[in-house]
């Protein structure tokens, strides 16, 4: 399951954040850098360089995923350990690819993007899923992001005319499986809707006992 979280950024801190990063040309390197041996041969793409403003960028960054309505609900996330900013040029792609299971002793449940270029000013670029029921392609506006499972085949389409500027991260889940974390996604979200229709305690309580007891039964701390 994917699910695409809308203003995560504001479009003011999605100017300051893109100016911190885009303002020094010489603040990104090659992405095969951070490639290991199988994605290295179909990555193409640049990467922004560790330092001070990358630093102040994923603590932000961090800090508005961890705001946003929609995020804690579906993640579940014991920690977002990994993020890097990523710049497309017109030529540049990232082919079809699997992400490391383990990262620096973390395992990567989910995988965001979050993108910071408006879709129209580059061509391409979009992020495929690949899943059971066939591609999903996705290009959203700056500031919203998509949230997907690390277990699937993805890509990003060449850029052809413009530049694709984005933050991509990676989150370890209190919920292993993704099955078990929609079970808790909808049944967080049929309570929410539920208290909002005035339903009596008796419910609400009774659903959200068997929530937590849930959580309880298969969070892995
Ligand atoms: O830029 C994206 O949307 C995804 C990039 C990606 O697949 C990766 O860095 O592993
Ligand atoms: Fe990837």
């Amino acid at each position: 399951m994917t699910v695409l979280l809308d203003q995560v950024l504001t479009p003011d801190d999605v100017t300051r954040l893109t100016g911190l990063i885009a303002s020094d040309s010489a603040a990104f390197e090659d992405g095969k850098a951070t490639a290991g041996w199988a994605a290295k041969r179909v990555k193409s793409n640049e990467q922004a360089k560790a330092g001070p403003k990358l630093d102040a960028l994923r603590r932000d960054v961090r800090l508005a995923l961890e705001r946003h309505v929609l995020f804690a609900p579906y993640a579940q996330p014991k920690s977002i350990f990994r993020m890097l900013v990523s710049r497309y040029k017109p030529g540049m792609e990232y082919g079809l690819h699997v992400d490391d299971a383990v990262m620096s002793g973390h395992r990567a449940d989910l995988s965001f993007t979050l993108f910071l270029s408006a879709p129209d000013s580059y061509q391409g670029g979009e992020l495929i899923i690949d899943g059971l029921e066939g591609e999903t392609a996705v290009k959203l506006e700056p500031g919203q992001a998509v949230v997907y499972p690390t277990g699937a085949l993805h890509r990003v389409a060449q850029v052809t005319s413009g530049e694709r500027l984005a933050v991509v991260g990676w989150i370890q889940s209190l919920i292993r499986r993704g099955d078990q974390r929609e079970i808790l996604f909808d049944l967080d979200q049929t309570i929410r809707a539920l208290n909002e229709t005035q339903a009596p305690d008796a419910i609400l309580d009774r659903l959200l006992k068997t929530k937590a007891n849930l959580l309880r039964q298969w969070a892995e701390l």
